[in-house]
């Protein structure tokens, strides 16, 4: 019998076969092509956290483990800065049997990617991905940062970053009519990106700008299959929101999208809805 440490997680085989049609395929060396999951927990009144810069616990174990099992699954996780900012999150994968966790190496761990266009994550040697990835437990971070961006402390922030095999990458951001502290990365070229650095599969786990971003009819063709965890709890007024921008074609309203090949996998107290945009 394997020993796994006392802290990891596990993820029953039969719960997990009910999953992996959603789990992107095996990849074909090929043909590079990039599989993207949008992932989050929600609660019934659709929000990720309690306020805005605020972490909250909405999955319960059995659920928290999916994820896990998702992770192990993806050759990356992608969380936008203002959840960097807000969690100080591990970013890796703790079911039992995976690298750091009982496993070889770092075998079946994603790789952290945060999206910071203007540098605003004080990544340092305290974040949490930071010490994982020294302790052997994780991969280290990227960063995607915008052209241009007037960051703070840049350089010993991507030293940080570099001592543990980390990196910065910088992608052109698309000039918005606004203003620059408005414009944003196109999610093609974010996708290029991870695609020629080697990544075959991402999960993107938010939070609500990631999310709602890419709910937004332009970019919801770019996601291959989407997994959402629903608490039984109401959050109440003024929560981070997945909410995306209202559509309209020839000026009447529609909705923004909607998913088909749907699955829905009680999970503990929570139920997990899969499926395809
Ligand atoms: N329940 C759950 O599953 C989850 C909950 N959360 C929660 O969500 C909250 C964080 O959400 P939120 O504050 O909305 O932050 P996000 O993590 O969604 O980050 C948003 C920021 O990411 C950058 N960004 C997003 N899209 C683009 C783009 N296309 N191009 C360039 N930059 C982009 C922008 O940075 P900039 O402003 O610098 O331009 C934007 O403000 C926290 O409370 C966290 O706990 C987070 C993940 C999952
Ligand atoms: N699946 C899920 N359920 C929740 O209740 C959550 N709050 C989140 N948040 C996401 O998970 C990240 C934290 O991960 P670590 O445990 O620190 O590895 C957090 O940053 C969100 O992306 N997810």
């Amino acid at each position: 019998m394997i020993d796994h440490p006392r802290d990891a997680l596990t993820f029953p085989l039969s719960e997990s076969q009910t999953l992996d049609p959603y789990v992107p395929p095996t990849p074909d060396p090929e043909y590079p092509t990039l599989h993207v999951t949008l992932t989050f927990a929600t609660s019934l009144d659709s929000s990720l956290s309690l306020a805005p810069g605020t972490q909250t616990a909405l999955s319960g174990l059995a659920s928290k483990s999916m994820t896990h099992y998702l992770r192990s699954k993806h050759d990356a996780i992608l969380i936008g800065v203002g959840t960097a900012v807000a969690d100080n999150p591990s970013l890796n994968c703790r079911i039992g049997g995976v690298g750091g966790y009982g496993g070889k190496g770092l075998k079946g761990q994603p790789r952290p990617v945060v999206l910071d266009p203007r540098g605003r994550w004080e990544v340092n040697n305290e974040s949490k991905v930071i010490k994982l990835a020294k302790e052997g437990r994780g991969k280290a971070p990227w960063v995607i940062r915008m052209t241009n961006a007037k960051e703070e402390n840049a350089r010993e922030k991507e030293k940080v970053l570099k001592a543990v095999g980390g990196d910065v990458f910088i992608v052109p951001s698309e000039c918005s009519s606004a203003s620059e502290s408005m414009s944003r990365i196109d999610w093609s070229n974010i996708f290029s990106l991870l695609t020629a650095k080697g990544i075959r599969s991402v999960m993107i786990e938010g939070g609500g700008g990631v999310i709602n971003d890419l709910l937004h009819p332009q970019n919801f063709g770019l996601v291959d299959t989407v997994i959402v965890t629903i608490a039984p709890v109401w959050l109440g007024k003024g929560g981070v929101q997945v909410c995306p921008d209202e559509r309209v074609e020839e000026g009447v309203r529609i909705p923004v999208g909607r998913l088909r090949d749907v699955k829905w996998v009680p999970l503990g107290e929570d139920v997990v809805l899969c499926g395809r945009p």
